[in-house]
């Protein structure tokens, strides 16, 4: 609008107008400033010409300058976001998830309840199938059958996935309705859920972690692939903390009188490793996982990016007992880990059967024993000096062999991985954990199949035909639940047809996983308003930005420096495709 002092001679001329003229005039300048969309120039001095305005008018304009002014006086309280959403000296993620939202510091808490999406108001049916038949009849792979995923996808991407859902899943065996683990992903399996199981793998000194460690015990018994690139997040937490104490930029480390002491030192760089360790995995699954799930070429700068106009986040996040069935993709186990879990599970059905008898929960420690035994031949001293690998084996130090690691990542990289969906698809070897799961749903009284598409505004399916493509699962279907209506949502998720692209994930599955990656992302104070220069230092920050040449990917740097030649630099362009054999 430009108010100069010869416009502003006119707005006093103007003041001789009617109050309606008045009002009219005025309240137009008023919402040019209020409204702009473009950064102010003050040197402009557009405010102080209101003002001055308005202070030269003749008294009893009151309600007029109330007019005026109180838009102007909304937009100033508006400034500034309330609730208050961020506090200084809270720039650390705490141990157990809490915190995370400052207005609700217990969402997405380890420990907490699962959310629910979405309100079931079906008629409950009284003759749900038996989660045994449902097993069999819609999701049990046929004894030497494998059918490879459609578009390559490598069981290095399902190994990121499982630690992702053991990042955020973890199902209490005494209360389903519990998640013991953090809903955020702050990679949890490798720091815990609490400040003891954090303490229990640092040194307490330096920042640094205890050699190779790391906390979840449930991924031992994953394949060997998941525990390996746990150690390749726990190496990469001692190279951060070790170049930042190299840096120490603007001395902020430095251990001395009136700075800090080797304690506060301790604590400084493992709180601020963690930050720039969890920046980096961020960067993988926006840049390399999320990009694959969605089909884009390794080489292509198309970048679906889920921080879009992100705003400060409020409420922090907690997972729902939705996803976590739209997150089990036990289907798209590859051969080679299908025969090597029904071994495993052999040993956990054995102590489920004694569970159920004896009404106690499975004895893990006998788990892991019998699996010590048969998959890692580790001695008691091995073992004690933390989580074991199998294929693997820890030295004096506690350190496994780089090229062990490396051996085991690239055999995952090498395994395509199955198709997912259209049922009929998962070993069954998993068949007590995949009835476990049903009957998880039922207790929990999770919604129907076709009320979780309506809540996602997707359009109903009406005949069995439109669930899978297989005719054995459509009369499976039929047989079991009688009406589309009456699906569970973990077996609808699961047998539904594939999309045609990218992932080739289940429709439903496909769609709903971007809502929760998108809020799981965007909820996260830590990957939003903490995500600076300043907590994570300037070399921090730039190297979870990841590499201009290779689309801001991280991976690349990340496996050059912790495992030196684990991927030639045409397999580190394109980590999550099996190569085509010859
Ligand atoms: C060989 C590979 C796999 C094995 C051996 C395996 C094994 C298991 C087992 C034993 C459970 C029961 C709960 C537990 O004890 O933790 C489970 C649950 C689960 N699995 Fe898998 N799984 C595999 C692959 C996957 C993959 C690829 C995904 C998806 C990315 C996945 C997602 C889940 C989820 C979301 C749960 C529920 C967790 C909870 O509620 O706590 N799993 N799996
Ligand atoms: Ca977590």
């Amino acid at each position: 609008m430009g108010v100069t002092p010869k416009t502003n001679a006119v707005i006093k001329e103007s003041l001789g107008l009617t109050f309606k003229q008045k009002e009219v005039l005025i309240s137009a300048m008023v919402k040019r400033y209020a409204d702009r969309n473009e950064p102010t120039d003050d040197r402009e001095n557009l405010f102080e010409n209101i003002i001055e305005t308005l202070s030269e008018l003749k008294p009893g304009n009151q309600d007029l300058i109330d007019f005026i002014t109180k838009p102007l006086v909304l937009d100033f309280y508006a400034d500034i976001p309330k609730p208050y959403r961020s506090y200084v000296g809270q720039n650390y993620r705490s141990a157990d998830g809490s915190g995370n939202s400052v207005v609700l510091p217990d969402t997405g808490k380890a420990g907490t309840n699962y959310a629910r999406t979405v309100t079931s108001f079906a008629h409950t049916s009284e003759k749900l199938p038996d989660p045994n038949l449902v097993f069999d009849k819609l999701f049990k792979r046929p004894a030497n059958y494998f059918d490879p995923h459609p578009a390559g996808i490598n069981m290095l991407l399902f190994c990121v996935a499982i630690l992702i859902t053991h990042d955020l899943f973890k199902s209490d065996p005494k209360n389903p309705a519990r998640n013991l683990t953090t809903s955020y992903l702050d990679l949890s399996p490798l720091y815990g859920n609490n400040e003891q199981e954090q303490k229990s793998i640092r040194t307490m000194s330096k920042g640094l972690l205890k050699a190779d460690q790391w906390v979840d015990r449930r991924l031992v018994f994953q394949p060997a692939g998941v525990g390996a690139l746990l150690v390749v997040f726990s190496r990469n937490h001692n190279f951060i903390a070790k170049k930042l104490l190299e840096l120490n930029e603007n001395g902020r480390f430095t251990v001395g009188p009136g700075l800090l002491n080797e304690e506060q030192q301790d604590e400084a760089l493992f709180q601020t490793a963690r930050l720039i360790n969890g920046g980096c995995y961020l960067n993988i699954i926006r840049r390399d996982y999320i990009r694959v799930i969605l089909g884009a070429d390794a080489g292509s700068t198309f970048n679906f990016d889920p921080f879009v106009d992100v705003e400060e986040p409020l409420y922090g996040n907690a997972v729902s007992i939705e996803f976590n069935f739209v997150y089990r993709w036990h289907a798209a186990i590859g051969q080679v880990d299908s025969d090597w879990l029904t071994e495993v599970m052999a040993l956990y059905d054995k102590a489920s059967a004694e569970s159920r008898k004896t009404g106690n929960p499975v004895d893990m420690n006998k788990v892991g024993q019998e699996f010590n035994e048969l998959f890692i031949h580790a001695t008691p001293e091995e073992l004690s000096l933390g989580n074991p690998i199998a294929g693997l084996h820890r030295d004096s130090a506690g350190d496994f062999s780089q090229d062990g690691l490396s051996q085991i990542l690239h055999t995952k990289y090498e395994q395509v991985a199955s198709r997912i969906g259209n049922g009929l698809n998962i070993p069954a070897s998993l068949k007590h954990i995949e009835v476990a799961g049903i009957m998880q749903g039922r207790k929990l009284q999770c919604c129907t199949f076709n009320e979780f598409r309506a809540k996602l505004q997707l359009k109903k399916l009406e005949s069995f035909k439109d669930f899978s493509d297989l005719p054995e699962v459509q009369n499976g279907l039929k047989e079991l639940y009688g009406t589309p209506d009456a699906v569970e949502l973990y077996p609808g998720l699961t047998v539904e047809k594939m999309k045609p692209a990218g992932m080739h994930m289940p429709y439903t599955m496909g769609r709903a996983i971007l809502s929760d990656a998108v809020n799981l992302l965007r909820n996260d104070r830590f990957f939003v308003t903490e995500n600076t220069p300043a907590n994570l230092t300037n070399w921090g920050y730039d190297y979870t930005q990841g590499d201009p040449n290779k689309s801001q990917r991280v991976s690349p740097d990340l496996f050059r420096n912790i495992l030196p030649g684990a991927f030639s630099e045409t397999e580190l362009d394109n980590l999550f495709t099996a190569p085509l054999k010859p």
